[in-house]
């Protein structure tokens, strides 16, 4: 299993050693084990996937506030290619792996929340409701970071029959470590316009890692809300 810190751009690298613990936390959860072993209950599983189906609507209004909050057409393009395609593209898995189960798309966008779905993403909203595109960007990179990682540790773990292989793929595939690559260019490019090279010595940096922090720490948590479910 590979254990390299990806390269996705310089502020990942330091927003990551900034929550190493709450990092490990994500990316290292029983959830994201069991998957990665194939030994996770199909129904946690499931439960995550409807939820999941949930936070990826939110997630790509978030990304349209994205557009609304941008300071320049590069970042305005960005944002709103994000949500054509999350909106357009991304749910195929989700829409593939619950229909298999007998689950419709219009009952997964009117699917009953969860709190730890309501709480990760009405955060990362409010961050963008609340403060300007960085804190906005900042509470939306774990999302993406975080998931390219974890793709590329059990990318080697998939055998023959593996019932998640399919979202190992997903998530360790070319086409979404390019996605964690532009994000975190744009991520690069939008800190070092507002607030220079070395974005650590600026006043606003302790705010910015906890916004990161926190939105790592609920990732966290929303692997236990799939878990709670396998046990239910
Ligand atoms: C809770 C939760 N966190 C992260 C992802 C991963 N993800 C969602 S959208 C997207 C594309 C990035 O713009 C990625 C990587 C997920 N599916 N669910």
């Amino acid at each position: 299993m590979t254990k390299e810190i990806p390269n996705y751009g310089k502020t990942f690298a330091l927003l990551r050693a900034g929550c190493e613990v709450q990092w490990e936390e994500y990316i290292e959860h029983d959830f994201v084990k069991s998957l990665g072993n194939g030994t996770l209950p199909q129904a946690s599983f499931l439960h995550y996937m409807v939820q999941d189906y949930v936070y990826l609507v939110h997630y790509a209004r978030a990304w349209a506030l994205g557009v609304v909050k941008a300071e320049s057409i590069e970042e305005m393009r960005l944002c709103a290619a994000t949500v054509d395609s999350l909106i357009n593209k991304e749910f195929s898995l989700h829409i593939q792996t619950c229909a298999a189960q007998g689950i419709e798309e219009s009952s997964l966008y009117t699917a009953t929340e969860e709190l730890e779905t309501i709480a990760y993403t009405r955060y990362v909203l409010d961050a963008g409701l609340q403060g300007d595109f960085l804190d906005l960007l900042l509470a939306l990179a774990p999302c993406a970071f975080g998931y390219g990682e974890i793709g590329l540790r059990l990318k080697d773990n998939v055998y023959s029959g593996h019932p998640y292989e399919k979202w190992i793929k997903t998530y360790s595939g070319d086409d979404f470590q390019n996605v964690c690559i532009k994000v975190g260019k744009l991520l690069d490019l939008a800190i070092a316009s507002r607030v220079g090279d070395t974005p650590q010595n600026s006043p606003r940096w302790h705010k910015m890692q906890a916004r990161f922090t926190k939105a790592a720490e609920l990732e966290a948590n929303f692997w236990g809300m799939g878990l709670r479910a396998g046990k239910q």
